[in-house]
C-alpha cells in the first residue's frame, strides 16, 4: 500500500438535496483521500451522509460545490458516456445481496455483463468470469444457477466477483456485510482482504459497524450529520477516539461482554437522544 499517493480525493464535497429553493445540505465540505491499495473506513450513525459521500464518488448525484479527483484526474461532473467508461476503475458492493443481483439472470450471466458491454469476446469473458469466481472461493460451477439459490453470503460473493471482473482500482463496499450473519461477515471479510492483499485494490469501507471497520480498514474517517469529524489511523479511531462524537459512537458499538453492551446501549440512547436535540435544534 502506498498512502502517499491518493488514487482518490475528495476536496469540500458539498451534496444538497431538496429543491433549489429549499435545500436540503447532506454534505458540508467533506475532504477525503484514499491512497493506493489502501481501506478507508466512513463509519457514522444512519443519515450521516455515508452512503451520499459514495454516490457523490460514483456520480449518482450532483456534486454542488467541491471537486472529486481518481487518478488525478478531476471526475466531479463527468458525461454518462465518461461515467460509464469509469465503471472499468471504480466499482461499487451494495448492502443487499438479495436485491444487488438480477434474479432473472444466471450467475454467469451477472458476471460476464459487464464484459460483454466493455466489449470482451465470450470466450475471454468465460476465462474471466471463471477465475474470478475461484478467487472469491466458488465453483465455476455456479455459473449456470440463478441468484435464488444461493445464501446471503454465497450471493455477496458472487456480488464481490462481479466487481472484481473488469479490475477496478477503487470498490466502494456500503456496508457490504451488515445483511450478514455474523461468521458471514467474518467469511467476506477475509475475502475482501484476501482481494486487497492480491489485487491492491482500494476499498472506501462504509459502515456503521466499528469492529466491522477496524478488522478491515487502514485509516478510518468519521462523519456526523454530513461532516467528517475525525479521520485517522484505524486502531486509533476505532479504540481511542478524540473527537466526542467518535468517543459516542464507540460507546455504541457492540460487544461480547452483556454487562458491558448494557452499558454502550445506555450510552447509544444518549447519543440518540443527543442528536435529536442537535437535530430539533438546527
Ligand atoms: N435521494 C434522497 N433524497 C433526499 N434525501 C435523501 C436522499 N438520500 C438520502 N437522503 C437523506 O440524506 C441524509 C444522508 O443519507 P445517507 O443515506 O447518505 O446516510 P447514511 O449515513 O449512509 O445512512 P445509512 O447508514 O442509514 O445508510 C439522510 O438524512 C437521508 O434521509
Amino acid at each position: 500500500m502506498n498512502a502517499q499517493t491518493p488514487l482518490l480525493t475528495a476536496e469540500n464535497v458539498v451534496v444538497d438535496y431538496g429543491t433549489r429553493r429549499h435545500p436540503n445540505r447532506v454534505l458540508h465540505e467533506v475532504s477525503l483521500e484514499v491512497g493506493d491499495g489502501e481501506c478507508v473506513g466512513l463509519v457514522g450513525e444512519s443519515g450521516s451522509g455515508k452512503s451520499t459521500l459514495g454516490k457523490a464518488i460514483l456520480g449518482l448525484v450532483p456534486v454542488a460545490s467541491g471537486k472529486i479527483t481518481f487518478d488525478g484526474r478531476d471526475i466531479t461532473h463527468l458525461k454518462r458516456r465518461e461515467r460509464r467508461e469509469l465503471a472499468k476503475d471504480i466499482q461499487v458492493v451494495f448492502q443487499d445481496p438479495y436485491g444487488s443481483l438480477n434474479p432473472m439472470m444466471t450467475i454467469g450471466e451477472i458476471l460476464a455483463e459487464p464484459l460483454a458491454t466493455a466489449g470482451v469476446g465470450r470466450a475471454k469473458a468465460r476465462r474471466t468470469v471463471n477465475e474470478m469466481l475461484e478467487r472469491v472461493n466458488l465453483p465455476a460451477s455456479v455459473s449456470d444457477r440463478f441468484p435464488s439459490e444461493f445464501s446471503g453470503g454465497q450471493r455477496q460473493r458472487i456480488a464481490i466477483a462481479r466487481a472484481l471482473v473488469r479490475r477496478p482500482r477503487l470498490i466502494i463496499c456500503d456496508e457490504p456485510v451488515s445483511a450478514l450473519d455474523l461468521t458471514t461477515q467474518a467469511t467476506v471479510l477475509e475475502l475482501l482482504i484476501d482481494l486487497q492483499r492480491d489485487t491492491g485494490v482500494s476499498y472506501l469501507f462504509v459502515s456503521h459497524d466499528l469492529g466491522v471497520v477496524r478488522r478491515i480498514c487502514h485509516r478510518v474517517a468519521v462523519m456526523y450529520r454530513g461532516n467528517l469529524v475525525e479521520v485517522g489511523d484505524g486502531e486509533q479511531v476505532t479504540r481511542d477516539p478524540q473527537h466526542p462524537y467518535s468517543q459516542r459512537l464507540l460507546a455504541a458499538s457492540p460487544v461480547a461482554d452483556p454487562a458491558q453492551q448494557a452499558e454502550r446501549r445506555a450510552e447509544w440512547l444518549a447519543l440518540r437522544a443527543a442528536h435529536a436535540r442537535d437535530s430539533a435544534a438546527a
